[in-house]
């Protein structure tokens, strides 16, 4: 089972400071670095989680993530063009597909994935989309289409906003700025592991 709290970051530095408050499923999410740079990132992510337990997944390098031995990598519907899904599936990864219409869905489902994310539920500062916010509504049209399947809510998402997106069929929800950007972001890391314990106790 998923954790129902996922938080993504830019650099494996941020591992220090939110394990230790109890995060549990994490993305290295790197842009722009050169290869020897995020195999460095990729491993002493791989360390530190190990230490606490926490599930990494790594984000678009998968073939970086087969060679280390990781075993959750995160792929959107670019990089599954140039992906190898047998290679991936060969090397015992688990895998997480994003969608954001239907079409992509129909795609990921015949993949098979570990979940499916859905966005940009409501408008992101983080990166351009071309997708309108997907709402709540879409939210329980994807979690009524994709079955068992555990479903990943991502894009603008904050605490104030959890319990709708939850309510509506999210399985997790992720963010990036929430917590990040936080003037506190191991205090704001607290309010969604304690929101998450309380939904995994319903
Ligand atoms: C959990 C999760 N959902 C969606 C994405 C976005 O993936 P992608 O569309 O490949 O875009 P980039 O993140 O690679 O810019 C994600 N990373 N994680
Ligand atoms: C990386 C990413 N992918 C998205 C998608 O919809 O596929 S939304 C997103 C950014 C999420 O950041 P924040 O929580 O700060 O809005
Ligand atoms: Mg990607």
């Amino acid at each position: 089972m998923l954790n129902p709290f996922y938080q993504i970051v830019d650099n494996a530095n941020w591992l220090p400071r939110l394990l230790p408050v109890g995060l549990k499923l994490v993305q290295l999410r790197i842009k722009d670095a050169e290869e020897d740079e995020v195999r460095e990132q990729i491993t002493l992510a791989q360390e530190l989680c190990n230490q606490y337990q926490t599930q990494l997944i790594i984000n678009d390098y998968w073939e970086l993530a087969i060679e280390l031995g990781c075993d959750f990598i995160h792929l959107g519907q670019e990089d599954l063009d140039d992906a190898d899904i047998g290679e991936i599936r060969q090397a015992g990864l688990q895998l997480g597909v994003s969608t954001h219409d239907e079409n992509e869905l129909d795609r990921a489902l015949d993949l098979e994935p570990d979940y499916i994310a859905l966005g940009p539920v409501y408008p992101t500062i983080l990166k351009e989309m071309h997708w309108e916010p997907q709402g709540a509504e879409n939210v329980r049209r994807w979690k009524e289409m994709v079955g068992h399947i555990p479903l990943v809510a991502i894009g603008g998402l904050s605490v104030e906003r959890a319990s709708e997106i939850y309510d509506a069929g999210a399985d997790t929800i992720c963010v990036v700025t929430d917590v990040l950007y936080n003037e506190s972001p191991e205090e704001r890391l607290q309010e969604w592991l304690e929101l998450s314990i309380e939904r995994q106790a319903e």
